[in-house]
């Protein structure tokens, strides 16, 4: 017989109607359900999971850093930990919700790995950052402040040593309106797919529209280029939902 409660895990933050609806969180109550909420609301999460994992074990190089900025719940570091072989890394994992890292680290501490593995309180924009083979910026960008998100990829390309990938994975626009229209149509339909209700999908747009700030394919590539990354390429797209790698 099991004890736990199937719901336990279940995303219902928005399933009741809020007389106002509060900016999104990454808090104890999101960090609850985070695993059940992302998987679906983020088409392609777990294949972006398992190829930062693949992508890791090609180009972690011995006696480098790999770091995971704005890690959640480590996913991304838990699937890098199993596939490099590389000697004597360390990855670093960082994030500044006291919630999620708490409950990071004892994910993090429930499986064994080779590659040691610290799971660090701080704000991804000052925290230093040396020595990289590998950076993860997996749906976090959108959550930094437009303006500061050239400085932040432009320290990216700086602690990367050469040959060094950086894979960042965002929601998009389209640039032209009709389309931009029929991605969030289809990424709706997902949720809903998904079993999330007409109230949900509604209550959810509204609380992450003043914290979350996608931008254009375009912005990205350019801001790319002016950080010095030598080679980008999108590897991945569903809907308005994208992933790329670039080397420095
Ligand atoms: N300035 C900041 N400094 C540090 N962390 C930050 C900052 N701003 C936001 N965060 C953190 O970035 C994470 C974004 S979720 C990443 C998923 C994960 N990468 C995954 O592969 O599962 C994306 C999503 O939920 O859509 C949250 O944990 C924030 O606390
Ligand atoms: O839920 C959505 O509609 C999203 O666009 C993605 C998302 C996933 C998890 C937290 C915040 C936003």
């Amino acid at each position: 017989m099991s004890i736990k409660d199937p719901q336990q895990d279940t995303d219902l933050i928005y399933s009741k109607p809020q007389v106002k609806v509060a900016d999104f969180q990454f808090d104890a109550q999101v960090v609850e359900v985070f695993p059940d909420m992302i998987k679906r609301s983020v088409p392609g999460y777990n294949t972006i999971i398992d190829t930062i994992g693949n992508l890791a074990g090609r180009y972690a190089k011995d006696n480098t850093n790999i770091y995971d900025l704005g890690c959640s719940l480590g996913a991304a570091s838990l699937a890098m930990r199993r596939s490099i072989q590389a000697k004597d890394c360390k990855i670093i994992a960082i994030d500044n919700s006291e919630d999620m890292v708490d409950r990071c680290k004892i994910h993090i501490n429930a499986f064994k790995g080779d590659t040691p593995c610290e799971v660090k309180l701080g704000d991804i924009l000052t925290e230093p950052m040396e020595n990289a083979s590998v950076i993860v910026l997996n749906f976090t960008l959108q959550f930094i402040a437009p303006e500061k998100r050239a400085q932040l990829i432009e320290n990216i390309s700086k602690a990367l040593v050469p040959g060094g990938l950086f894979i960042l994975s965002e929601k998009i626009y389209d640039q032209d309106p009709v389309c931009k229209e029929l991605l969030n149509e289809l990424h709706h339909d997902f949720k809903r797919a998904n079993g999330y209700s007409e109230l949900e999908i509604a209550q959810k747009r509204s609380a992450i529209e003043n914290v979350m700030k996608p931008d254009h394919l375009s912005n990205h590539l350019q801001r790319l280029q002016q950080a010095g990354f030598s080679h980008a390429t999108p590897w991945f797209q569903c809907f308005n939902f994208f992933s790329l790698v670039a080397i420095k």
